[in-house]
């Protein structure tokens, strides 16, 4: 199937890309990596009138230290997270997350921020802005504002951005050497969309886990937190009675859908599975 016919225009600055978004209204789109946006187009799943073009625009390229955090510009593909040195050291679970997402040549197109903004359930990096408490910089017809990723995923491909709103960047609190991270995923084949998959972030004094934050993807229709086994977890050391513990708390925290593909008892016991393998490399220090 074809798209249906389109307008096009090269934004070559935030304020070019509102413009145009706010003259045009519903029937516009931005487009970034276009690596899910051009399927949605080809099956006309989505059809709108004018796409806006927004990867010539310089403000939402690079990745820089901010203060205590990370600025990850909207537009970092997919590729450069895992060769940008700064991901590397101060955000590493992007860093482990990234070799997950697709295969090369759409890792080559795919965007950051274009992946925060569809927020697919079954994908890696929105998962992983919660884990690390990550904070969504958002421009839009009426300025710009800040969002907790906590408070950005709503529903099923639904976030918080407003019509005519765009993500400029990606804050992350920079990593810290009392923090620990394990990510993994199982998919059927390498490059796959994960059948479950979960990243997590601890902070700890010695063995004991003063705060953590876990995140899991494939699970429901928003990437979620697992505030049970969180609980069940801080304050504690690692041991075989404690990864039990969280393990069992999932099963208040997560209520996989029916779905064609797994059934909901079986994608909970992949998810205590996950959970209990990235525990326990959190434990041995991985
Ligand atoms: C075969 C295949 C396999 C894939 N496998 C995976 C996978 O395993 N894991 C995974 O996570 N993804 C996967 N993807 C999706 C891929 O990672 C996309 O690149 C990503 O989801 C969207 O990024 P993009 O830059 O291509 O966005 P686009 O396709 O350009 O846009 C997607 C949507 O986001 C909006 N948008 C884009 N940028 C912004 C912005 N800055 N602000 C506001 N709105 C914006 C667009 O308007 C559009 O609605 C796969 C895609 C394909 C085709």
């Amino acid at each position: 199937m074809k798209a249906r016919a389109f307008s096009y225009f090269r934004a070559d600055t935030i304020d070019q890309a509102l413009d145009a978004h706010a003259r045009a209204g519903d029937d516009a789109r931005f487009i970034a990596g276009g690596q899910s946006l051009v399927p949605a187009l080809s099956l006309r799943l989505q059809a709108p009138r004018l796409l806006i073009d927004i990867t010539h625009i310089a403000e939402l390229r690079g990745v820089c230290r901010e203060g205590d955090t990370l600025r990850i510009g909207a537009l970092t593909r997919h590729c450069e997270m895992l060769t940008e040195p700064l991901i590397a050291a101060f955000a590493p679970l992007l860093r482990a997350a990234a070799p997950f997402v697709a295969h090369p040549a759409i890792r080559n197109r795919g965007t950051f921020g274009g992946s925060v903004a569809l927020a697919d359930p079954a994908s890696e990096f929105p998962a992983m802005t919660l884990a690390l408490d990550a904070e969504i910089e958002i421009a839009g017809p009426s300025g710009s504002r800040r969002l907790k990723a906590d408070d950005f995923f709503i529903d099923l491909f639904e976030t918080a951005l407003q019509p005519g709103e765009l993500i400029t960047a990606v804050h992350v609190p920079l990593f810290r050497s009392n923090q620990r991270f394990a990510f993994d995923e199982l998919a059927r084949r390498r490059g796959d969309y994960a059948l479950v998959g979960c990243g997590m972030l601890a902070t700890q004094t010695g063995d004991r886990i003063d705060d953590i934050r876990i995140s899991f993807f494939s699970v429901g229709n928003t990437p979620t937190r697992v505030k049970g086994a969180e609980t069940a977890l801080t304050g504690f050391s690692l041991d075989a009675a404690r990864i039990a513990a969280a393990q069992a708390a999932l099963d208040n925290d997560l209520a996989p859908p029916e779905s064609d593909e797994v059934p909901p008892m079986m994608r909970l016991h992949l998810a205590r599975v996950l959970l209990g393998r990235l525990l326990g490399r959190l434990g041995e220090g991985a």
